[in-house]
């Protein structure tokens, strides 16, 4: 079984957004809502959805390409490369993409390699509301990180 590399945590995250045209304007709305914790983080996005949050905000985004001609699978490869943090992809559940395995491929390596997702604005919201924006989700975590390293340890076990 191949082992995941786990990386370490950033305070200041590199959140990646990414909206299918339907639901481009959700995302927009969901952005200038939270501007004001959007803009302590790094922002990053697919080729549309970047250009959009740029033009309707004064946020600055990192783009990589448009989804059908890449930008999903740039955006997989950093999170493989431990490179991203947070992933808000308001992806399209009524209509099929031209690039639904990319779409497909990109939410496996999200789920692999435990990357907090948000597919809709009711978890953008919780994610944005949480410990994991406002620097206090590396001590929980590192915490809970020791209390199992000594329960391994008192089994007997690494
Ligand atoms: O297609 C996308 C994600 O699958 C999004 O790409 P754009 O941001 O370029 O529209």
């Amino acid at each position: 079984m191949p082992q995941v590399q786990r990386v370490p945590m950033r305070a200041v995250k590199n959140v990646v957004l990414i909206a299918h045209d339907s639901r481009k304007q959700d995302l927009l709305d969901w952005v200038k809502y939270n501007r004001p914790v959007l803009r302590e983080h790094r922002l990053f996005a697919t080729g549309t959805t970047g250009a959009l949050v740029q033009a309707q905000t004064d946020l600055p985004v990192t783009r990589f390409k448009s989804g059908p001609l890449g930008g999903d699978q740039q955006v997989g490869a950093k999170i493989a490369e431990g490179e991203l943090d947070v992933l808000v992809f308001f992806w399209d559940p009524l209509e099929p993409q031209p690039h639904d395995p990319d779409v497909k491929a990109l939410l496996r390596i999200a789920v692999l390699y435990n990357i907090p997702t948000a597919c809709n604005r009711a978890t953008a919201d919780f994610l944005v509301a949480s410990s994991l924006f406002h620097g206090e989700y590396e001590r929980i975590v590192e915490d809970h990180a020791a209390k199992r390293q000594a329960w391994l340890a008192g089994q007997g076990r690494r």
